[in-house]
Order: C-alpha cells, then sequence, then structure tokens
C-alpha cells in the first residue's frame, strides 16, 4: 500500500452513521430503525478513506484506518472533529425538468382549490406542459442546474428525475435530451425515469394518449436509448382517477417493462383504485406516495419488495390525509423518501423531507434516514454503489457540523447551516465555510 494515492480522507468525526454494514440492500419493519453507527471513542475520532476512483476503502477509528493506509498520498483530507457523517442523500422522486411556474395556483390551493381542481380547470400539469413545450433545450438546462444545485447543498447525491411535461414525443425527448447535458454540470448521479403518461393533453382521451405513449413516444426513448444518446432507467405513469386508469397504465407499464425499463410510477395519490396491487403483480420496482393504500396493497407490496416512496410535501401542501408510513413499514415495506420536487410541491431538500416524514408520517429519525438513503437507493435499483458507508460503494457523503446527525432534520429549514460538506464520489462539491477543509498533496 505504500505511497498509494488516495482521493479523500476524512479524520475525527464524532459519528459515522453508515446506516447498513452488512451489505443489505433494504432493512425491513423494525431493523429499519437501526443504524449502523461507528462513534468517537474518549481519545480518537472515526475516519472514512476514499480511493482514487472515489470508492469507500475503509470506515473505522482514526488510528485503524490510518494503519491501513500508511503511506497513502491523500488529495483532500477533511478535518470532521466535532462533526458527524452520513451517506450522501438520495432524492428518489423528482420533476425537474420544467419551465412555467406555479406559484398562482399555491394561492388558489391555500384558498380552497383542490388538486384535481386546479388540473380539471386546465391549470396544473398541463399549464406546465405549454410552457415546457415552448421552451428550448437551452432554456430548459438553465432553469435545471441551479435547481440541481440546490439540491447538492442540500445534501443530495443521487436523485431521480422524471420527464413528464411534455406529453408528446418531441418534449418528452427534449426533457431526457436536457437530463443528458446536465449530467456532466451536475455534482449528482442522475437516474433518470420517462413518465410521458404524466397527464392527459388537452386535445385527446386517455386511450388516447396511452396508444400515444406506447405506440409513439416510448419507440422514440428506445431509440435515443439504442443511439447511446438517451440513458432512461425507469417508466413512470401518473395512475388516477381522471389520469390514467389501472388498466391504461398497467399497459403502458408493460410496454416500458418490455424495453427493458424498470417500473417506478405514481400510485394511489387521490384515490384508492388498487394500482398498488397491479403494481406489485408487475414486480414494480417502486410506486409512489400511496396515500390512499389498502391493507391488500400493503401486503402485495410487501411480497413484491416493491419500494414505497412516500412524498411528504404533498400531503403538506395539498392538506391531504399522509400516506399510512407505519402500516407500510410495520408491513415489510421498504420505504424510501423523495421531495416530488415539481412546480406543485416546490422543494428540493431531502432534510426538510426528512422532517415532514417525522412529523406528519410518524417515522422515527432513524427511519427517516434509512428511507432517504439505502431505500430511496434501492427504489432506483442502485444500493449496491448508493446509500450506505460501507467499503466498495461510492464515496457520496454529507457532513455535519454538529457531532450528532440529528441536527440535519431537527434544524427545519436549516440545512444550509447545518451541512458543513457534501462530497460527491470523494470530492468536496459543496463545503458551507471555504476555510473549513484542508489540502495536502
Ligand atoms: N401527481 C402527479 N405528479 C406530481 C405533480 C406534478 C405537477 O403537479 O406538476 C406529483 O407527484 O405530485
Ligand atoms: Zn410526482
Amino acid at each position: 500500500m505504500s505511497g498509494r494515492e488516495m482521493r479523500l480522507l476524512v479524520r475525527g468525526a464524532s459519528q459515522v452513521v453508515r446506516v447498513a454494514a452488512a451489505g443489505e440492500k433494504v432493512k425491513l419493519k423494525a431493523a429499519m430503525n437501526h443504524l449502523a453507527i461507528i462513534n468517537a471513542t474518549k481519545d480518537q475520532g472515526v475516519s472514512i478513506a476514499v480511493d482514487k476512483d472515489g470508492l469507500i476503502a475503509a470506515v473505522g477509528l482514526d488510528k485503524e484506518v490510518e494503519a491501513q493506509f500508511p503511506d497513502a498520498v491523500w488529495e483532500t483530507v477533511v478535518n470532521a472533529r466535532k462533526r458527524s457523517v452520513v451517506p450522501g442523500l438520495v432524492d428518489a422522486h423528482t420533476h425537474p425538468v420544467w419551465a412555467g411556474d406555479r406559484v398562482h395556483e399555491f394561492a388558489m390551493k391555500l384558498a380552497g382549490a383542490s388538486y384535481m381542481e386546479v388540473h380539471d380547470a386546465g391549470g396544473g400539469i398541463n399549464f406546465t406542459v405549454e410552457h415546457t413545450r415552448a421552451a428550448t433545450e437551452d432554456d430548459l438546462l438553465k432553469l435545471l442546474l441551479p435547481r440541481l444545485q440546490r439540491m447538492t447543498r442540500a445534501g443530495t447525491t443521487l436523485v431521480e428525475c422524471k420527464s413528464g411535461y411534455g406529453l408528446d414525443v418531441q418534449t418528452e425527448v427534449k426533457m431526457l435530451r436536457v437530463l443528458e447535458k446536465a449530467r456532466p454540470h451536475a455534482n449528482l448521479t442522475i437516474s433518470s425515469t420517462f413518465c410521458g403518461a404524466h397527464s392527459v393533453p388537452r386535445d385527446l382521451t386517455a386511450e388516447e394518449a396511452t396508444r400515444l405513449v406506447i405506440e409513439e413516444q416510448l419507440p422514440a426513448v428506445k431509440a435515443g436509448i439504442v443511439a447511446g444518446e438517451l440513458q432512461v432507467d425507469s417508466i413512470d405513469v401518473f395512475c388516477e382517477q381522471g389520469v390514467f386508469d389501472v388498466d391504461q397504465s398497467r399497459r403502458i407499464l408493460e410496454a416500458g417493462h418490455r424495453e427493458g425499463l424498470m417500473i417506478n410510477f405514481h400510485a394511489e395519490e387521490l384515490h384508492r383504485l388498487n394500482a398498488a396491487e397491479m403494481g406489485a403483480s408487475l414486480g414494480a420496482e417502486a410506486m409512489s406516495h400511496l396515500e390512499k393504500i389498502s391493507e391488500e396493497g400493503i401486503a402485495a407490496m410487501a411480497r413484491a419488495g416493491t419500494v414505497g416512496i412516500l412524498l411528504p410535501t404533498t400531503a403538506h401542501i395539498l392538506r391531504l390525509k399522509p400516506p399510512p408510513a407505519r402500516a407500510m413499514i410495520d408491513g415489510g415495506v421498504p420505504v424510501a423518501l423523495g421531495t416530488d420536487f415539481n412546480p406543485n410541491a416546490f422543494c428540493l431538500s431531502m432534510p426538510v423531507v426528512m422532517h415532514l416524514a417525522c412529523v406528519i408520517l410518524k417515522m422515527s429519525l432513524n427511519e427517516a434516514l434509512t428511507a432517504a438513503t439505502l431505500h430511496a437507493a434501492h427504489a432506483l435499483r442502485k444500493a449496491h454503489s448508493h446509500g450506505s458507508i460501507e467499503p466498495g460503494k461510492v464515496a457520496d457523503l454529507v457532513i455535519v457540523d454538529e457531532p450528532r446527525w440529528e441536527h440535519l432534520v431537527y434544524q427545519l429549514g436549516g440545512a444550509d447551516q447545518a451541512i458543513s460538506h457534501v462530497i460527491k464520489a470523494g470530492r468536496v462539491v459543496h463545503t458551507r465555510l471555504s476555510s473549513s477543509h484542508k489540502h495536502h498533496h
């Protein structure tokens, strides 16, 4: 190991919250509340060593880690004294590519209009669709990059990003291309999702829209993938009364699955349609929202190993009854979290979402962290490489400027102060205090 070039050493931490330590991809039921943690001892802190490829090489007490790399040349050393470290946060559900905000609808909803009333009156998703269709790829990229930057500053290092404000073949592909263009500029890993069935376009029936998604949009997306121009991981549909019904949703999801996409869709948000049972029967990787899920739906998801992505911003903003997080956790569903960033729910911060998950969804702090790291990574089928602090995984880390990690959640809306460093693949991509890390060469 002598003279070995290493990318990063984080040393002296009060605690390193690994979340998982045995390679497990999910922590079900009571295990979700048990985090793998290494705490500092009286005379030494905790270190994380990162190799030159940005992968975690070791984690342990300072002297143990030091002894493993006696002659290492560290590109960067971060002093984490009196600080705690958690895995980079994973946002499992966002709609970040769009033009046309809906701040005017926020006031309407506060005055009592429901989400579907706004939607049916021509507002909602279709308002944003008009503006997104009119925007150029460059316009959309300029809007997207600062949003991704804000996510980074709030600790997100892996994010799922959906299309879905095009609803026609050109604009859906345009949105996916914008996500491709963002990749080299963004300090986070993007998992991209085709959501051409996000709403029924104004001039079409749901049945016509279903056929266009399957027969026109999906083949164009597939062609982009085959040509190496697009990297798309999942297919999504807004399965909802008055949008796409369960049968139409199933056909769209099956068509995507046949093309090699993972199934990850909006289910049981405003009405109980038994979409969760349908998704489980397809072996869906994940389903989101689930405010209205039944006991049978929970059991079906648990049997299928489908991740339930809960989005507490929705219930908060729309004043809905929140999803039954406790019943889902107790029923053996791997529960994950996402911001659902979109023009209805303008939230880019996973720490805010974790706070809402604790207060509104009655999750514990430990459960919220598991949901916002390991389980969110598993929803994207990236738990083999992301979501915990384990040797061999990508060194995505958040350093909290307090000896106990819970400050990240406790300080509501305070992540800008509570986070001192965000580290992506062993590189410091955000620091609150530019003087707080030292470079050694
Ligand atoms: N429910 C459907 N989709 C989004 C909202 C999108 C929008 O209103 O623009 C959601 O997850 O909440
Ligand atoms: Zn959504």
